[in-house]
């Protein structure tokens, strides 16, 4: 049994201290908000972001960070990237020892276009950093914390500490591979949810399952592209992390992503939205990285750069669709073979 701390009580990180509280372990978990950390305590619920679901005893809700990481060697990190540089400039204050920093957030900072594994490295002294481990795959929190089948898969530079959280997070319901492809397994994680957010503008203007089809394969052809280029094994994009997450949130009504891009399809403005879902939709900020980054290393991504237009340049979503389909000619297994794996 292990102590250890989980820093965001969304959705995500509810749903993994459930995974670690399942696995026996005293599960620190972190939020900023009184009121949430006292039902969490006092009910064993937390009712917004998990309705309907009774948290194991041995997760103790804590709204001060320093008492969450006291005495811990692993630090689980869920909050959204957006609040990732205020999280570790507030954590690097408070370590005293070195620690695992995993983290199961999925994005890309624009402007820097860094990944979450590279925040960390930057903002963490190495005196107080054991190892980074990335956790990403087709995982919806509603149906973890349901207990019902999950594969994910826990990804790092040190061989050693990617081992010891696999063990720490497996059991029957949520089984964990290994993949030592860190770029790879954050980039998939992260430039699905672009595409989701197109797979929902196609469901939300009414189109069909053969859309969507086209949406998810041609997704991973372009996600693929810009993540070679990055340097990822363009393997990892066929495996969970890739393919696997890309279908979870194409098609699972629990994808914030994809419901943000139904309303946006069906006529709803952006900042409404956004409003509505009270919950991370990280694909915005990660369609404004990855647009800047495919255009900096020059990257062909065409769904990236519709969906940008409409999120950022209030593009009719009916005709970004239409401009993807009146595209020049080109061929599948060229773009696939010669400029992806050569
Ligand atoms: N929800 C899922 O099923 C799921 C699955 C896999 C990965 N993720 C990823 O996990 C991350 C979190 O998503 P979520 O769905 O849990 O979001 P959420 O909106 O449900 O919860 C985010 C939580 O982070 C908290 N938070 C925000 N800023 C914070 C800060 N500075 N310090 C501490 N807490 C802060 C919020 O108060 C909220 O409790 C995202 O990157 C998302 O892509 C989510
Ligand atoms: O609900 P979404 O769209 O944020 O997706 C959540 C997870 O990343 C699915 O694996």
């Amino acid at each position: 049994m292990e102590k250890i701390a989980v820093i965001g009580a969304g959705s995500w990180g509810t749903a993994l201290a459930i995974v670690l509280a399942d696995n026996g372990h005293h599960v620190n978990l972190y939020g900023r908000r009184n009121d949430q950390i006292q039902e969490i305590n006092d009910k064993h619920t937390n009712e917004k972001y998990l309705p309907g679901i009774t948290l194991p005893h041995n997760i103790f809700g804590l709204s001060s960070l320093r008492h969450a990481v006291e005495d811990v060697s692993t630090i689980v990190l869920v909050t959204p990237t957006k609040a990732m540089r205020q999280v570790l400039s507030d954590l690097k204050q408070l370590l005293t020892k070195k620690v695992t920093i995993v983290h199961a957030s999925k994005g890309i900072e624009p402007e820097t276009h860094k990944r979450i594994s590279e925040m960390i490295e930057e903002e963490i002294p190495s005196e107080y950093l054991n190892a980074v481990v990335v956790l990403s795959g087709p995982s919806h929190a509603e149906e973890v914390s349901r207990r019902m089948p999950t594969t994910v898969t826990v990804s790092s530079n040190n061989a050693n500490a990617q081992e010891l959280i696999q063990d720490l997070f497996i059991n029957s319901n949520f089984r964990v591979y290994t993949n030592a492809d860190v770029i790879g397994v954050e980039l998939g994680g992260a430039l699905k949810n672009i595409i989701a957010l197109g797979a929902g503008l196609a469901d939300g203007l009414g189109h069909g399952d053969n859309a969507k089809a086209a949406l998810i394969t041609r997704g991973l052809a372009e996600i693929a592209r810009l993540g070679t280029k990055m340097g990822a094994n363009p393997l990892t994009f066929a495996g969970l992390t890739g393919i696997g997450d890309l279908i979870v949130t194409c098609t699972s009504v629990h994808s914030r992503n994809w419901r943000a891009g139904n309303m946006l399809g069906k006529g709803k403005k952006l900042n409404d939205v956004l409003e509505d879902m009270g919950m991370a939709v990280e694909g915005v900020r990660t369609t404004k990285a990855a647009y800047q980054l495919a255009k900096n290393v020059g990257v062909e991504m065409p769904i990236t750069e519709q969906i940008y237009e409409v999120l950022f340049n209030d593009k009719d979503p009916k005709t970004a669709l239409d401009e993807l389909m009146a595209r020049g000619k080109t061929k599948e297994l060229e773009d696939f073979s010669e400029k992806l794996f050569l």
